[in-house]
């Protein structure tokens, strides 16, 4: 198989790029063809829009990126990332989030059995604790209902649950309080803590139940719920466990019927479907997080079986390689004008950047060409007022997604025609630009002289050709919520796939973690430290030197 950038399509594509597309204007393309919005726009469900024709490119540039994508084979890596053949090839696993939602329930086989059953068993089991739960019936140590939830977990143990329960906090039981741990620095559980210990429930959620600061915040958890005057067999009620790793929890002292158990064909970064999503669960209730797993099946299934023009997920993909590796962008923005949706960015940092943040192929080969960009973003329209000036005007190109419901879940006066007006504006503007012509007209217009329209009009220009993609929704509902990250997570996959890539293992966060263990028997005691470059040395014996 010949690789990007070797391949006759990518080829085909750079020789697109180089005769017209290098120097192609939206504006232009708009103008040319009535039809645009139409041909470059997609639908899913009737409740989700995705216009991409704020894009610079043509028809052609599609059926180019689409033959990428055919001779990459992405539908055949489709088919068997859903079949759970182990294509996460250097941690030898199958990759089948899509499992979790499979809501059909339709037999996925991984090592001659079905993982079904177990995916459903963990469902049932989340169910029946949840309900519990919000019934009042999982009772404290002193008898009282449950009051407050603490999820303790890092990376994928938090961001989705986090970016998931703030999304759809419209959606949750406000009785229950759900916090969030993830920092190791003392301060994040210092300050969640103050909490009725009686009435609090602990949540330890990691797949492999050793992440240090995971572990660091439990034990901190366990001691001051200790300390609070609970006695040792009260852990039982008030801590439970999330995690592929049965032994740990026991070792800890959880109660092996309350972990909640999950395998490691789910990647952390696309755990929020399994026992991970409980405190999703605990925060919206079990019918919202089912509809929840609904969404991303629907988006799931038409991922699998939509044709490539048709393809929501795969079209997103393309895009982002046209831009990453043709256009030479370094990033991409996901700006949600929604701010319940405040922390969608954050997560798919995660999601994309620890995906495919890779520089060696699945077959141990060094790749020669760009692979995943930085992802980044804020809500609008708090972003139009910090960032957005270099998107505009920057040196850089920055390609964008949009990203808002129609309808508002807090209708108060104009708030969200207003919100919405500035969606719509900024990509307008993104595309259209303002010329010079036009600037020096308007600065006529307001009375100023030649010398100083001179002077001001070349600050006052915007190139436009700024590409943007815009996904508008209904109404940000636990389904459409679903759907909306399935069809990124999808994306994501299909561009690893085109960059050759092992989107699923995280290698590149080990060497970090190896040495912070290395590092920290010798911040204790005072003898300088010398064992290290000189920088690295220089930090540590400063840090010694001055601690309280
Ligand atoms: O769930 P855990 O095993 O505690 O892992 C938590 C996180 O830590 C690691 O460093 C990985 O980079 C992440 O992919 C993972 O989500």
């Amino acid at each position: 198989m010949s690789f990007a950038p070797d391949s006759a399509a990518w080829k085909a594509l750079q020789e697109h790029y180089d005769a017209q597309m290098k120097q192609a204007k939206m504006r232009e393309l708009f103008a040319s063809d009535p039809a645009r919005f139409d041909k470059f726009s997609l639908g899913f469900e009737s409740k989700l829009l995705l216009d991409f024709s704020k894009n610079i490119a043509t028809d052609e540039t599609m059926r180019l990126l689409r033959a990428l994508a055919a001779e990459a084979d992405v539908s055949g890596w489709t088919r068997r990332m859903f079949a759970g053949e182990k294509i996460n090839n250097t941690e030898g696993r199958a990759v089948l989030h899509v499992a979790l939602r499979n809501r059909a329930s339709t037999p996925i086989i991984v090592d001659g059995a079905d993982v079904m059953p177990g995916v459903n068993e963990v469902l049932a089991k989340m169910e029946a604790f949840v309900n519990k739960v919000h019934a009042g019936e999982w009772k404290g140590y002193t008898g009282k209902p449950i009051t407050d939830v603490v999820n303790i977990g890092i990376g994928g143990s938090d961001l989705g649950p986090v970016m998931v329960t703030e999304a759809l906090k419209n959606y949750s039981n406000r009785a229950l309080k759900v916090h969030f741990v993830s920092n190791v620095d003392g301060t994040h559980i210092a300050e969640t803590v103050p909490l009725p210990a009686e009435s609090t429930l602990f949540i330890v959620a990691s797949k492999t139940f050793t992440t240090q600061e995971t572990m660091t915040n439990a034990h901190s958890a366990k001691a001051w719920f200790l300390a609070s005057g609970a006695p040792e067999g009260a852990v039982a009620a008030h801590f439970v466990a999330l995690s592929t790793n049965e032994q740990g929890c026991k070792a800890f002292g959880i109660d092996p019927g309350n972990m909640f158990g999950f395998w490691d064909w789910v990647g952390g970064r696309y755990s929020l479907w399994s026992a991970i999503g409980l405190p999703i669960a605990l925060a919206l209730g079990w019918a919202n997080y089912s509809a929840l797993l609904d969404g991303a099946h629907a988006m799931d299934q038409h991922f699998l079986s939509a044709p490539a023009e048709h393809n929501l997920p795969l079209t997103l993909a393309l895009l982002g390689v046209w831009y990453n590796n043709f256009f030479g962008a370094e990033t991409h923005a996901i700006l949600p004008y929604d701010q319940y949706m405040h922390r969608f960015a954050a997560y798919f940092q995660q999601g994309d950047m620890e995906s495919n943040g890779k520089y060696v192929r699945r077959d141990g080969s060094i790749v020669t060409a760009s692979t995943g960009p930085v992802i980044w973003g804020e809500p609008g329209t708090n972003g139009q007022h910090a960032f957005y000036q270099l998107i505009h005007q920057g040196t850089k190109l920055i390609p964008c997604d949009f990203f808002a419901p129609a309808q508002t879940q807090n209708p108060i006066g104009e708030h969200h025609p207003i919100l919405l007006s500035n969606f719509f504006a900024q990509t307008e503007a993104l595309m259209q630009g303002k010329s010079l012509e036009d600037v020096k007209g308007e600065l006529a217009a307001s009375g100023k002289g030649a010398e100083e329209i001179a002077a001001l009009a070349p600050h006052k220009v915007f190139e436009g050709n700024k590409p943007t993609n815009s996904i508008l929704v209904e109404k940000l509902d636990p389904r459409t919520l679903g759907a909306v990250i399935a069809m990124y997570e999808h994306k994501i996959f299909a561009q690893g796939i085109i960059w050759g890539i092992n989107s699923f293992d995280q290698w590149g966060v080990e060497l970090g973690k190896a040495l912070a263990k290395a590092i920290l028997p010798e911040l204790g005691g005072d003898a300088p430290v010398s064992s290290h470059d000189a920088s690295t040395n220089g930090l540590i014996n400063w840090y010694k030197a001055h601690r309280a």
